[in-house]
């Protein structure tokens, strides 16, 4: 990826501060089939409405944070649909719901796991979760937490930088949050680990994400550490 020298420069709209990104401080991450298994076995069982749950996902960070991120869904619907986000620039192709009567939880359907089954369980315990929903893919599940569900929670850690930079830019552009679910940042710089060996967890605006790390048990926690942000 580079710069058009000759295009940016001269365009006087543009400020100063834009025009002093460097090439290397920008990253784009690309899912281009997020939601896999879903995919796999929407054609194994001739289950189409399975594709619902398939998106790509392409998101910009800049100096390690995102602030860009496109998440289209082409099986929504009869037409598909394109959720997209700039940093300051609010979020399109969607309106974001502002509360639920209920808290609904959504995490994975195909990976699921002993430490994902006991965050939810504490969850549930202090009323933080009322239902349980198991879908597909990173990108659907931020576009579930868009339209009503109180939270993303996935205590695991095979889930990948791509899976998470444009639904983090999408969601934070929403009033939302996205971290690991010991509330650590997730970094998005050209060298870092790719997995995102601490979980995630993504909340809805009108919930307190506080309340969710504060609820998930220390030894699950324990059991998920973020090593270094670089490889
Ligand atoms: N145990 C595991 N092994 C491999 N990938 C995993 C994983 N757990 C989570 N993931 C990743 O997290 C994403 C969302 O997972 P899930 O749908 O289970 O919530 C998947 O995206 P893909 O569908 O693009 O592979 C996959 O990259
Ligand atoms: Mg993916």
């Amino acid at each position: 990826m580079g710069f058009n020298e000759e295009v940016l420069p001269s365009d006087r709209l543009m400020s100063n501060e834009l025009k002093e990104i460097k090439e290397n401080e920008v990253v784009v991450w690309v899912d281009p089939l997020d939601g896999t298994s879903e995919v796999a076995l929407a054609v194994k069982n001739k289950n189409l409405a399975l594709l619902e749950q398939v998106t790509v996902l392409i998101g910009i960070a800049y100096k390690g944070s995102p602030v860009a991120g496109i998440i289209h869904q082409p099986y929504h619907s009869t037409s598909g649909r394109t959720v997209w986000a700039i940093k300051g620039c609010g979020v399109h192709g969607l309106t974001p719901a502002l509360g639920n009567t209920q808290k609904v939880v959504v995490t994975t359907r195909s990976h699921l796991s002993e430490s994902v089954s006991s965050a939810l369980e504490a969850l549930k315990t202090k009323n933080l979760a009322d239902n349980v929903e198991k879908v597909g893919g990173a990108g659907f599940k931020v576009l579930k937490v868009l339209e009503g569900c109180a939270a993303y929670v996935f205590a695991s850690a095979g889930c990948k930088k791509w899976d998470t930079c444009a639904v983090e830019a999408v969601l934070t552009a929403a009033g939302g949050r996205l971290t690991d679910i010991s509330g650590r940042e997730l970094r998005y710089e050209q060298d870092v680990q790719l997995n995102n060996t601490g979980g995630v967890l993504a909340t809805a605006s009108w919930v307190k994400h506080q309340d969710y790390i504060n609820t998930i048990p220390e030894e699950i926690k324990n059991g998920l550490p973020e090593y270094s942000s670089k490889k």
